[in-house]
C-alpha cells in the first residue's frame, strides 16, 4: 500500500513537472537547444548521444508529444533523411485530395505549383482534384512520379453544403479507389499554398492540425460545437486541441473512417435541422476527440496570415490565400 501510494506521488510530481516543461512559454525565445550544438553536448536519458546523423532539437517552449503520447511534429524535431530512406523503402504512394467547385477553380494552379515544389518532393503523389467545372482545370506540368486525376461531381448552392459534402466524396472515394491507389491520403482546402517544405514527417494512421487561431488558447475559448443535440458536441470542459477543418490525413482505412463518420454525423443533425457551429470542421474535432490522432501536426503545418506571426512558428509551410469571403462563395 505505502508502495503504491509513493509511486502515485512520484508520478503526479513528474506529470506536474514535464507540464510545466512543455506548457510554459520561455521568454518568447524558441527555446531550441540542439544537443550538438553545445561544447559538452548534454544527452537526453535514453536519446541517442554523439551520433551527428540522428540528433535533432529540443524544443523546451512547446508540447512535443500529446498526453496520448501522440507526436506533434515542430521543425527541426525529426530528421528528414532517415524519414525519407524509411519510406522509400516502402515505395509509399500519396494521395491528396482536393476540391475546387465553383469559383474555387482560381486557387488551383497556386496550390499545385507550390505542392510540386514543397510537397513530398521525390515520392509518389496523385493528386485527386474533385470539380463541378472540369472545363476550368489548368492543364500544369507534374514531376515525374505525380499524377493528377480531376472528377467531376455535382455542386451545392449553399458554400456550407460544398465544404460539407467533401466529406461524403472522401468515403466514397475510399472505398471505390483510393483504397487501390495510395497508401495515405492527406486532405486540404484548396485555398492554400505551400511555401515551406512538407513531407513524410506529417503521416501517420491518422494526423490532424492545430489551428494556427487557437493553440495558445485555453480549452474554454475553443470554438466547438456546443450545443449537445447536435452530432458535433463538444462539453465546455473537453476537448485536447482545437483542429483545423482545412488539413488532415493518414491511411485509406482511417480516413475512410474520419470521413464516414464527419459524413454520417452531418446527415443525421441536418434530419433535425442542425447544422454545426463550423460545419465539417466541428463533426472532425467531435471524431478527434474520442479517436485521438496518431500525430499531431503543430500550426506550422497550417498557418494563416490573419493571425501575423508567431515567435514559436518559425516556418509557415502550408498557409491560406487571403480571398474575399463574399466574392468567391456567389454564384
Ligand atoms: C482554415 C480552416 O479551418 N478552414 C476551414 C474553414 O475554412 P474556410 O473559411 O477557409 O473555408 P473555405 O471557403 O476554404 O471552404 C472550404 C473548402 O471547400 C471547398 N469549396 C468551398 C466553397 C466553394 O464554393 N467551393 C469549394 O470548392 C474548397 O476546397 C475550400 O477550400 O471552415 C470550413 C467550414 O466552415 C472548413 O472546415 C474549412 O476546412
Ligand atoms: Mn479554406
Amino acid at each position: 500500500m505505502v508502495w503504491i501510494d509513493s509511486e502515485v506521488f512520484l508520478f503526479r510530481v513528474k506529470s506536474i513537472w514535464l507540464s510545466v516543461i512543455w506548457m510554459v512559454p520561455n521568454g518568447g525565445s524558441f527555446g531550441q537547444r540542439s544537443i550538438l550544438s553545445e561544447p559538452n553536448h548534454t544527452c537526453l536519458v535514453g536519446g541517442l548521444c554523439g551520433e551527428k546523423k540522428m540528433a535533432g532539437v529540443v524544443r523546451t517552449d512547446v508540447m512535443m508529444v500529446t498526453p496520448w503520447l501522440a507526436p506533434i511534429v515542430w521543425n527541426g524535431a525529426f530528421n528528414i533523411d532517415i524519414l525519407n530512406a524509411q519510406f522509400h523503402k516502402r515505395d509509399v504512394r500519396i494521395g491528396l485530395t482536393l476540391f475546387a467547385l465553383k469559383k474555387y477553380t482560381v486557387f488551383l494552379k497556386n496550390f499545385i505549383e507550390t505542392a510540386e515544389k514543397y510537397f513530398m518532393v521525390g515520392h509518389k503523389v496523385h493528386y485527386y482534384v474533385f470539380t463541378d467545372r472540369p472545363q476550368d482545370i489548368p492543364s500544369l506540368s507534374l514531376a515525374e512520379g505525380r499524377t493528377l486525376n480531376v472528377t467531376e461531381v455535382t455542386s451545392y448552392k449553399r458554400w456550407q453544403d460544398v465544404t460539407m459534402r467533401r466529406m461524403q466524396i472522401i468515403s466514397e472515394n475510399c472505398l471505390q479507389r483510393f483504397i487501390y491507389e495510395v497508401d495515405y491520403l492527406v486532405c486540404a482546402d484548396v485555398d492554400m499554398i505551400f511555401s515551406d517544405h512538407v513531407g513524410v514527417e506529417i503521416l501517420s494512421d491518422v494526423f490532424a492540425a492545430i489551428h494556427p487561431g487557437f493553440f495558445q488558447l485555453p480549452r474554454q475559448k475553443f470554438t466547438h460545437e456546443r450545443r449537445p443535440e447536435s452530432q458535433g458536441f463538444i462539453p465546455k470542459d473537453e476537448g485536447d486541441y482545437y483542429y483545423t477543418g482545412c488539413y488532415f490525413g493518414g491511411t485509406v482505412e482511417e480516413i475512410y473512417k474520419v470521413a464516414n463518420f464527419c459524413h454520417n454525423a452531418m446527415m443525421a443533425d441536418k434530419a433535425k435541422n442542425i447544422e454545426a457551429l463550423w460545419h465539417d470542421e466541428s463533426y472532425l474535432n467531435r471524431y478527434f476527440l474520442y479517436y485521438k490522432p496518431t500525430k499531431v501536426l503543430s500550426p506550422e503545418y497550417v498557418w494563416n496570415n490573419y493571425y501575423g506571426s508567431s515567435v514559436y512558428v518559425p516556418s509557415k509551410r502550408f498557409v491560406h490565400v487571403e480571398k474575399d469571403y463574399v466574392r468567391i462563395r456567389s454564384d
